[in-house]
């Protein structure tokens, strides 16, 4: 366990496949003022290609940082509807969120492509946040520590470790993203343990700075009790994170947990 919290809390919205450039602009014009005393709470939006570059300049000077919801291993070449992380660095995004269940789960990304990723993006410049998790069907099998022993050890396996503390990583049981049926506090702290020790497998002082954040059905009513746990260092949020005031009141929440 790591009580740690010289770790800055850390909220990120995923949008997913969700908003529109003017819907995007609404949703900053509301969020902004929301956040503007979130001070020690560090505030990230994870936005569809499309309004990245509207989204970098209407947050330009807040704290809030813009992330990719994917990126190409490769700095370019012949990958039709791939956005490599110069295409990203280029547009003034922060990072790159990689692996999310459902780019795993509907496109097939895998293990093989995020031990590329990763790498690239900190040698790009950009942050990552690497996705992990286990389904219903593996928790239940009492697979879970094999499943995110995998995924940890390969996402992290070409990351220099003088730079390992640099990457953050979400841990977000499949069983729990947009179902409602978020994790109990006691199943959170314990795969993000479990998760902190796999990256102590490759350096310990590592360990102890990387944030690993928790996602599945994260909302404004139950965030203060999973930031509280010991080894939680923050939220990756789905659907509560397409409204401002809900997205707001979760960075809140975590304001109380620094
Ligand atoms: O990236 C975010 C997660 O998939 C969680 O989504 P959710 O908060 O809608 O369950």
């Amino acid at each position: 366990m790591s009580d740690d919290r010289t770790r800055t809390p850390f909220i990120a919205g995923n949008w997913k496949m969700h908003k529109t450039i003017a819907e995007a602009e609404a949703f900053v014009a509301g969020l902004l003022p929301r956040v503007a005393d979130a001070d020690g709470v560090e505030v990230s939006l994870c936005v569809p290609f499309t309004a990245l570059q509207a989204v970098v300049d209407s947050t330009r000077g807040s704290r809030v940082e813009v992330y990719a919801q994917n990126m190409h291993e490769a700095p370019e070449g012949a990958f039709t509807g791939e956005v490599s992380a110069a295409m990203l660095t280029e547009l003034d995004v922060h990072g790159a969120l990689l692996g999310h269940s459902e780019r795993r789960q509907f496109f097939g990304e895998n293990d093989r492509a995020l031990q590329q990723k990763v790498p690239a993006a900190l040698a790009a410049g950009l942050k990552p946040m690497l996705c992990v998790g286990e389904t219903e069907e593996e928790r239940e099998a009492g697979d879970t520590e094999r499943k995110l022993r995998h995924q940890v050890q390969e996402g992290l396996e070409k990351v220099p470790l003088e730079r390992l503390a640099e990457v953050t990583i979400a841990y977000e049981p499949i069983w729990a993203i947009g179902t409602g049926r978020v994790a109990t506090p006691d199943q959170a702290q314990e795969a993000i343990a479990f998760v902190r020790a796999l990256v102590a497998g490759f350096d310990k002082e590592a360990s102890e700075q990387v944030r690993v954040l928790y996602g599945g059905s994260v909302k404004a009513d139950n965030a203060a009790e999973l930031l509280a746990l010991p080894d939680v260092d923050g939220a990756l949020v789905g659907g509560a994170s397409l409204d401002p005031a809900s997205f707001a009141a979760i960075v809140d929440a975590a304001r109380g947990a620094a």
